[in-house]
């Protein structure tokens, strides 16, 4: 496609506007970006923001695209795919569900079939930039339409295609939900410096720069993230007890059975939409 692609999105959720932001910053037209939502006021401030043009109709919002990005919660996909499937079915976008666990069959099946569809599983740094995101296609996505989708997703991180579909549980237990697991440690770490006695915005600017710092590190470094521990616990010094601390609270048992528990989740998911009548 020589054009620059027009791409539609049905839900202007937080995910959304993650990519949209993100792929704004990156120089993708405001003009070639269609967004839908059943609330117009919610939408008025989405098109203030990006500049996007937004309708509360979602035939209209899909009629315009070479890409249509599903990206409504999945409990409410079959109704939204049902219903622009007549719209589809005559202009033929590629489709791209961003939903946790719903297979391209199912969705495919619920667009009235024979389409192009792909599946991504991005996450919400995609609006610094900062996205990692997992990428399916089934046999009806061309080659044009999968560089399409991943220049996309490259533009706003990284992008990473899997050779099988049942890898994306994977991904979504891994980068999908992970941002929120990193939160949850800024949280607390930032929580146990106040609780010190560190000021807010010292324990806030400290926590984050170290994460980003180790993160950067990491992705630089030769060394694995192993080595890179050890580096920094000096024998018989400070940071060896944390480290300690960790591994005798069971903190490894804990982060393995909290990936299990969502990579399981996503299975269910599949499973129980799939059903979904
Ligand atoms: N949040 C995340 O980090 C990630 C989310 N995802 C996936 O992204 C999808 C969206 O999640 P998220 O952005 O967090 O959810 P949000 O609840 O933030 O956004 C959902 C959006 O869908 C809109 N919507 C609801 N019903 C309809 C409808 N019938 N037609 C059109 N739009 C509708 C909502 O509109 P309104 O606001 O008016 O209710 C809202 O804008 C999910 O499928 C999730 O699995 C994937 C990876 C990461
Ligand atoms: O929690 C969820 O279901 C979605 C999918 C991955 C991140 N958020």
């Amino acid at each position: 496609m020589s054009k620059t692609p027009t791409i539609s999105f049905i839900g202007a959720g937080n995910m959304a506007s993650a990519i949209i932001g993100g792929m704004l910053e990156h120089g993708y037209e405001a003009d070639n970006i269609w967004v839908s939502a059943p609330d117009d006021g919610h939408l008025q401030s989405v098109r203030k923001q990006f500049g996007v043009s937004v309708t509360t109709d979602n035939r209209h919002c899909a009629q315009q695209a070479d890409m249509v990005i599903l990206a409504v919660k999945p409990q409410v996909m079959a109704d939204v795919c049902r219903d622009i499937a007549p719209m589809v079915q005559n202009t033929r976008p590629l489709m791209v569900s961003i939903a946790a666990g719903l297979t391209a069959e199912t969705l495919d099946e619920w667009l009235g079939g024979g389409l192009p569809v792909a599946r991504v599983m991005p996450n919400t740094p995609s609006l610094v930039g900062k996205g990692a995101a997992g990428l399916y296609a089934n046999d009806q996505v061309s080659d044009e339409q999968k560089t399409m989708v991943q220049s996309v997703f490259d533009s706003i991180g990284t992008a990473v295609w899997v050779e099988e579909e049942n890898l994306l549980h994977g991904v979504t237990a891994l980068s999908g939900c992970g941002p929120a697991y990193f939160f949850l440690i800024l949280e607390a770490l930032e929580d146990a410096a106040k609780n010190a006695g560190m000021a807010d915005d010292t324990a806030r600017t400290l926590a984050i720069q170290t994460m980003a710092g180790a993160a950067e590190m990491a992705a630089r470094s030769e060394h694995d993230p192993a080595q890179l521990k050890q580096n920094v616990m000096s024998p018989g010094g400070v940071t060896e007890r944390a480290i300690h601390a960790f591994e005798d609270g069971g903190l490894r048992d804990l982060i393995q059975k909290a990936y299990s528990t969502a990579f399981k989740r996503s299975e269910e998911m599949a499973e129980q939409l799939a059903g979904k009548q």
